[in-house]
């Protein structure tokens, strides 16, 4: 019988603060594209990653991979960079990037894809809040 394919995922909280400011706008642009997202001393968020892998159903050991080992391939790339930090101040990627989720999740893939097997990491998704919900696929 052909191996089957399987999705896994992994949830990870995290908090961190940020401010949505981009270097290459003015100060009006950034306010008024931004609005309470620009204020000077930031805000924060408790995130919430789902990372999401794919592959086949080992036959021998059940898994496309073992969660212990995604838990922490997780706490590299996610935890140790993003954990109670300012993401613009503390996180060189941010410093010429705005700190939007959409690039956050991007962040993430990066971290991820170079810790997991080739062609694996198959969805980021990151929540900013209850209602502010982004999934990203390596596009
Ligand atoms: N496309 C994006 N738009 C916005 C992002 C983003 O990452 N991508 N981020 C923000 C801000 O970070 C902001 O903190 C989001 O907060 P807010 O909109 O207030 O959050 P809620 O929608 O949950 O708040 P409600 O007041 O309950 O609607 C803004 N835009
Ligand atoms: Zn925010």
């Amino acid at each position: 019988m052909s191996e089957r394919i399987g999705f896994i995922t992994r949830v990870q909280s995290f908090s961190a603060c940020h401010r949505l400011h981009s270097k290459y706008l003015s100060d009006e642009e950034n306010k008024q594209i931004f609005g309470k997202c620009n204020n000077p001393n930031g805000h924060g968020h408790n995130y919430k990653v789902e990372v999401t892998v794919r592959g086949k159903i080992d036959k021998n050991t059940g898994m496309v991979m073992n969660l212990t080992d995604l838990k922490e391939c997780i706490e590299e790339a996610i935890m140790k960079p993003l954990d109670h930090k300012n993401l613009d101040r503390d996180v060189p990627y941010f410093a010429d990037v705005v700190s939007t989720t959409e690039n956050l999740s991007v962040f993430i893939w990066d971290g991820m894809a170079k810790l997991l097997p080739p062609d694996s990491l198959y969805e980021i998704k990151v929540y900013e809040t209850d209602k502010n919900i982004v999934v990203y696929r390596g596009e």
